[in-house]
């Protein structure tokens, strides 16, 4: 069964339809990648899916329940987490309480208790601080927990995103171009977290421009182009689909996407 049902969901701005009714599926353990041209639509479809923006139409569904129009703390609550596009760390603080601020987004804070350091507060906080560490030691930072964030590389940054998105607890975890920036050995360690975080059983949907890491992770990719659905399917299927290559993979991206498989 897909954890993740999205049907028909579009949304306009100014009479462009950015999103214009997308439906796809992710599974357990899949990978699936959303990719196309740049404006097609994949962040708004993104910011659909987690509650950012509110669609016009179609529906969200985590488990067979309808969520649409739920507000991102509850989707969190729900099972589902998101990093963005760009960088969103706080570079003064540390590795580990970067990963902390992500316990927010599912705590059932008691504001009293926290401003008078009650037990329960201290409870609260010791087992955020655990999970925290965790999810840095499931992403290989765990060395650099006590570090502030600002002596981290670019590619211990991106993966310290995903830790700060796993250490909800999620189900189901969509990564804005969990790549973007790296060099080719920070992309493979991306590429071995993900594949990881899937075979733990979680449904993993992303957006990516580099082909190679689509072409190699995903089980099954969504195209977009001008806010619609142009193709779907396994990456064999999606790197010979003539629509494809002309809307986006262009002759370059496809030789890109074939030499993945090499
Ligand atoms: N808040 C907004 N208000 C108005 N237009 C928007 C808004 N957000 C997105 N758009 C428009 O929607 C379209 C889709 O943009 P979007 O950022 O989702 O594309 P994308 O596929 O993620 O592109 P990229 O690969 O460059 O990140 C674009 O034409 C964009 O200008």
């Amino acid at each position: 069964m897909s954890r993740l049902d999205i049907e028909d969901l579009g949304i306009s701005f100014g009479g462009i339809k950015a999103v214009d009714g997308v439906t796809f599926s992710a599974g357990a353990g899949e990978v699936t990648s959303i990719i196309g041209p740049n404006g097609a639509g994949k962040t708004t479809l993104f910011n659909l899916v987690s509650g950012v923006y509110t669609a016009d139409t179609g529906r969200v569904g985590i488990d067979g329940t309808d969520v649409t129009g739920k507000p991102p703390h509850l989707l969190a609550r729900a099972g589902m987490a998101r990093t963005f596009q760009n960088l969103q760390v706080f570079p003064q603080m540390t590795a580990l309480d970067n990963v902390m601020t992500g316990c927010h987004m599912i705590e059932r804070s008691n504001l009293l208790a926290d401003l008078l350091g009650l037990p329960s507060s201290r409870r609260e906080t010791a087992k955020s601080r655990e999970a925290a560490r965790e999810a840095l030691r499931r992403a290989g930072l765990e060395k650099l927990a006590e570090r502030p964030a600002s002596e981290l590389s670019y590619g211990q940054l991106k993966r310290l995103e995903i830790a700060r998105a796993l250490v909800t607890g999620c189900d189901i975890l969509l990564l804005d171009e969990p790549a973007a920036g790296c060099n080719a050995v920070e992309t493979r360690e991306v590429d071995d977290l993900i594949h990881g975080i899937a075979q733990e059983g979680k449904a993993v949907v992303l957006i990516e421009h580099d082909m190679r890491l689509v072409m190699r992770i995903s089980s099954h990719i969504v195209v977009l182009d001008q806010g619609r659905k142009i193709a779907e399917g396994r990456p064999d299927q999606i790197r010979n689909n003539p629509d494809v290559i002309a809307a986006y993979l262009g002759a370059h991206g496809a030789a890109e996407a074939e030499a993945a498989n090499a």
